[in-house]
């Protein structure tokens, strides 16, 4: 049995149309997987039923061997940990170390260990010279990495981000990168809801498409971007690098190492108008 496991879900808000239509998706430990797919899809609604805020209308939501259906939403939350799309919707502490050791000084952690761990968590997060700063007191970009801390410092076995990138720039969306991969080689799963495809294509090995309110396709990221018909469908863009990649005659390259050390030999001139 997988680590987490969606079976047959479907899922609607009260007194609202059908939002997931019969989904089944299963992760295993040290996985990275993106959730893409346009507004609306029904990505944010999966993950909340993945980490118990949600529970399915029909079907099984599974974690750990136990279906979310039988826990509480804050026995789910420790092994499955959620970061919100707005960290205006997570923090409520007055200070960033409040707000990252909360969770372990509710569980009555040492406090010994609950520095070393805010401490290792705040590094991390490149939080670690605004510890005693207001959460207020920085940008939105920056109080993301707050409530990506305040999840990671619990040590869940899935991290699922949702929209990370979004408002970040290039050195902050590098060090997203890093957390990805520092969890997932902890042995972490990683699952990401994301409109950015460059961070799809250099940071995560599965991809699971959605659109019409159900799966259209889960494979592996190479797979995912190059299956045309799935890519319309679901109204997907191929990152900008795989789009020259494919003018350039190699349709497999996603990401500019991949098209680095490829042998351009024999390839056909640039036509570089991208769709
Ligand atoms: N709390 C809610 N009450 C009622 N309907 C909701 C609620 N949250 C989401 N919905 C509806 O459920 C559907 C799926 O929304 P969801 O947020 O899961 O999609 P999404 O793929 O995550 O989209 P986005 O990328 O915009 O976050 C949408 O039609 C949305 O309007």
């Amino acid at each position: 049995m997988a680590y987490l496991e969606l079976k047959h879900v479907s899922f609607a808000y009260p007194q609202g149309p059908s939002v997931l239509d019969d989904i089944s998706m299963n992760f295993e430990l040290g996985e990275s997987v993106a959730l893409i797919g346009q507004n609306g899809a029904g990505k944010t609604t999966t993950v909340k039923l993945m980490n118990g805020l949600l529970k399915p209308l029909t079907g099984t939501v599974s974690v750990d061997g136990a279906s979310t259906a039988q826990l509480q939403t804050s026995q789910v939350a420790e092994k499955v940990g959620y970061v919100f799309q707005n960290p205006n919707d997570q923090i409520f502490q007055d200070s960033i170390r409040k707000e990252i050791a909360y969770g372990l000084v509710r569980n009555k952690v040492s406090k010994s260990l609950v520095d070393a761990r805010v401490q290792a968590a705040a590094q991390l997060c490149g939080l670690a010279d605004e510890l005693d700063t207001h959460p207020y007191d920085l940008p939105f970009s920056v109080r993301k990495f707050v409530t990506i801390a305040a999840v990671l410092v619990m040590d869940p076995q899935v991290l699922i981000l949702d929209e990370p990138t979004a408002g970040q720039d290039a050195p902050a969306t590098e060090r997203l990168g890093e957390i990805v991969q520092t969890a997932v080689g902890q042995g972490k799963t990683v699952i990401t809801i994301t409109h950015d495809m460059e961070f799809v294509t250099s940071q995560f090995k599965r991809a699971i498409v959605m659109a019409h309110r159900r799966v259209l396709l889960d494979a592996a990221v190479q797979q995912v971007f190059n299956d045309d018909a799935v890519l319309k469908e679901a109204n997907l863009q191929r990152p900008y690098i795989a789009q020259l990649a494919r003018q350039l005659g190699v349709p497999e390259a996603l990401t500019v190492s991949d098209l680095l050390s490829h042998d351009m030999k024999g390839a056909p001139p640039a036509n570089t108008r991208l769709e």
